[in-house]
């Protein structure tokens, strides 16, 4: 791969609703915005999805920038590659800062797509035509249920609350008293400890399609002592950063299925190793979110295509968060359903103006 240069733009926008968990509310989100263009003038987008502050992972917009800027980006320029396969053995050299990563990789796997004029879902062995949206709702019962409402009219496939201790027998029991049937997942964003097996076990009772991560956000020990004890199947979020990962909580019991995030691997190469390995073992994989702007949707979209991607993740469509969001055109979710995009790559563009209404920062770096 012929690279010219890369560009990265730090943009801001403030969300139509606060998103609120234990831990606390993002009212607006920053991301950097990364574009990698070749000599042919093809741009490949990525997005990295750390957060403002260190609340979800480790990492930060400013830590992620940081290491693009003075690691990812200068092994790039010094050593290239000639498949975005490659990009994680390139970036081995540097431990971590898996958002950092997966950034700057996504943007080198939309630009390889873009090279080879097909759809980046094609590139990576995705087999869906369209994919099913799911939706996470917010922790206010009577605004959650109002909203579960609203977005059971528009066909959506799951819903996902957040529970912590604070809120969660009652929460999830007024749900299920008017909505019986719907498949309904909870997510506690390690809210819990063994301590509480037993609130846990209660949370069986409701038909949950499974709880999302309930431990610690780097357990994955006790998370398999409390599978052995609960009905409802434990998917893991946070504690799933490599395959090394998956491959040992599998082997110990401790989740029936994983949330793959792409930032939180360090990107799409290690994102599809874990898929094939979770088909490869029977345990079924779904796309998380980042309450992110267009371009890492449109990367989970293009990741939810392949065949192990069996349940509906979060991805919603780009008006879930964002009164104008920064591609077109915008994602949208028809009668529950998310269509694959045609075009070459990920299928959606920058949307210029857009961009220029929320970019707050931006350096060009030359090869
Ligand atoms: O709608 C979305 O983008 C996902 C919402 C979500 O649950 C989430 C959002 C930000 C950080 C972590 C998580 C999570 O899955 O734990
Ligand atoms: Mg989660």
């Amino acid at each position: 791969m012929d690279i010219k240069g890369v560009k990265l733009s730090i943009v801001k926008m403030p969300l139509k609703n606060p998103f609120t968990t234990h831990l606390g509310s993002v009212t607006e989100r920053e991301a950097i915005i990364v574009e990698v263009e070749d000599r042919n003038g093809f741009i490949g987008y990525g997005e990295g999805v750390a957060f403002s502050s260190p609340w979800y992972t480790e990492e930060t917009v400013q830590t992620s920038y940081h290491v693009l800027k003075n690691f990812l980006i200068p092994l790039l320029r010094k050593k290239g590659i000639s498949h975005p396969e490659e990009a994680s053995l390139l970036f081995s050299s540097v431990r971590r800062n898996h958002m950092a990563k997966a950034a700057l990789e996504t943007a080198l796997w939309d630009l390889r797509a873009k090279i080879e004029g097909i759809p980046l879902s094609n590139l990576i062995g995705g087999t869906m035509e369209s994919i099913p949206a799911g939706v996470v709702v917010g922790n206010n019962l009577p605004e959650a249920l109002k909203q579960i409402e609203g977005y059971l009219e528009q066909g959506f496939k799951r819903v996902k609350v957040k529970i912590s201790p604070e809120d969660d027998l009652h929460y999830i029991s007024e749900i299920r008293k008017q909505f019986p049937d719907l498949p309904l997942m909870a997510d506690a964003n390690s809210a819990y400890s063994l301590e509480d097996v037993d609130r846990l076990k209660a949370l069986d009772d409701f038909g949950l399609l499974m709880i999302e991560q309930p431990l610690g956000y780097d357990d994955i020990i006790d998370h398999a002592k409390l599978q052995s004890q609960i009905k409802t199947p434990i998917c893991l979020d946070e504690s799933i950063v490599t395959f090394e990962d998956v491959r040992k909580a599998i082997d110990l019991g401790s989740c029936k299925v994983i949330n793959i995030k792409i930032g939180r691997v360090g990107g799409l190469g290690e994102a599809k190793r874990i898929h094939d390995y979770c088909v490869s073992k029977g345990i079924p994989v779904w796309a998380g979110g980042m309450i992110e702007f267009g371009i890492s949707r449109a990367h989970n979209i293009a990741l939810a295509s392949l065949p192990g991607f069996t349940i509906p993740g979060d991805i919603s469509g780009s008006d879930r968060y964002w009164e104008k969001d920064i591609i077109q055109p915008e994602i949208t979710v028809y009668d529950g359903m998310i269509k694959m995009p045609e075009g070459p790559g990920i299928g959606f563009k920058l949307n210029t103006k857009r961009m220029k209404e929320v970019t707050v920062f931006e350096e060009i770096f030359e090869f």
